[in-house]
């Protein structure tokens, strides 16, 4: 079986993306215009999941540098500087926003001309992009030998091409998987509060004809403990030296599969990990009330009750089985060599 590889972001004369606020109604592509749209495009999560921000975050300083009126290379770079500000702050959590501003701000520090930083930003963001490809095929191949034919997966949030440039992680790995000939089923998680779930993984693998069901997140205990889940895949926004952080609600699986002595596997890439922090450091993004009061315009809970809206929870090394790399498959406490 051969799947189709197409893109979530790209530059065509511009930076474009997949606007996946419509998804699954409509699949319409975005024209970004200035990084101040940029930023309302990752905080309303037309552009998400860790991989796609961190092409996201390099397209920015591309964007900022082809927008800017700067005459000289010193102000070219002051402004390329705010802008890295701006878009680092508008999502917290995930690493890779903030690894793909710096990667495209440093090779835009090596121009020395604002033509040769216009190039050298682009360039590095075009990089960047095709790189995410490559990458999220190598753990694909690689998450694929711990999947056996006939598995049934549980996957959390959307961790498929949608959240990165193509591909996808733990999508991805389903991907190789079925690539290679096995028969997967998935089931995806609705994923509340924004439906990553039922609106972009159920959406994806039903494109590519991957057989998936579509339940509420708090349905997969009783499906592990009637034995329904062979193994359970999900991304990663950020890993530290002891905690995956992921999609709220990804903890709740981890720890009913360790109890259901279920495989718990991440797949990520090397540019989620944060070797430098640990759990207590991370900002965990809390989101707007009425994204849990509200669905689709109708009101479900009461004006002004009191709500609590974090977008990732943190799940402990040690309730996970393997995080699978493009550098291959690490068992915690054993990680990926730098
Ligand atoms: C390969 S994507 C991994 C994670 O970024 C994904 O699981 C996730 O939690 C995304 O959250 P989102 O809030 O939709 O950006």
């Amino acid at each position: 079986m051969c799947i189709p590889e197409p893109k979530t972001i790209w530059w065509d004369e511009g930076l474009w993306l997949i606007d996946q606020t419509q998804l699954p109604l409509k699949l319409v592509p975005l024209k970004i215009e200035s990084i101040r749209q940029l930023v309302a495009a990752i905080k309303s999560l037309s552009v998400r999941g860790a991989p796609a921000l961190g092409a996201a975050g390099a397209y920015s300083i591309a964007l900022a540098a082809e927008r800017s009126h700067a005459t000289n290379a010193f102000d070219m770079i002051a402004e390329l500087e705010m802008a890295a500000d701006m878009i680092r702050n508008s999502r917290p959590t995930a690493i890779n926003l903030s690894w793909g501003v710096d990667r495209a701000l440093q090779a835009a520090r090596g121009g020395e001309s604002t033509e040769e930083i216009r190039e050298a930003a682009l360039r590095s963001a075009e990089g960047i992009a095709e790189e995410d490809i490559r990458v999220n095929r190598a753990i694909g191949k690689n998450g694929a030998k711990l999947l056996e034919d006939g598995d049934t997966i549980l996957t959390h949030c959307n961790a498929g091409r949608l959240a990165c440039v193509g591909w996808g992680t733990a999508l991805g790995v389903v991907r190789s998987a079925v690539e290679a000939g096995k028969k997967i089923e998935v089931y995806a998680c609705e994923t509340r509060p924004l439906h990553q779930g039922s609106r972009l993984t159920a959406w994806e693998l039903a494109e590519d004809k991957i057989p998936v069901t579509l339940i509420c997140e708090s349905m997969s205990g009783s499906l592990m403990r009637r034995g329904k889940i062979d193994k359970v895949i999900v991304g990663a926004d950020r890993i530290t030296r002891d905690v995956v952080f992921n999609k709220i609600g990804t903890y709740n699986h981890a720890v009913l599969a360790k109890h259901h002595k279920i495989p718990f596997y991440v797949a990520a890439p090397l540019s989620t990990f944060d070797r430098i922090y640990g759990e207590e450091d991370i900002t965990i993004e809390e989101r707007d009330p009425e994204e849990i009061c509200t669905l689709a315009g109708v009101r479900l809970a009461p004006l002004g009750i009191n709500v609590y809206n974090p977008a990732f929870d943190a799940t402990p090394l040690e309730l996970v089985s393997a995080l699978i790399t493009e550098k291959g498959v690490f068992r915690p406490p054993l990680m990926p060599p730098v």
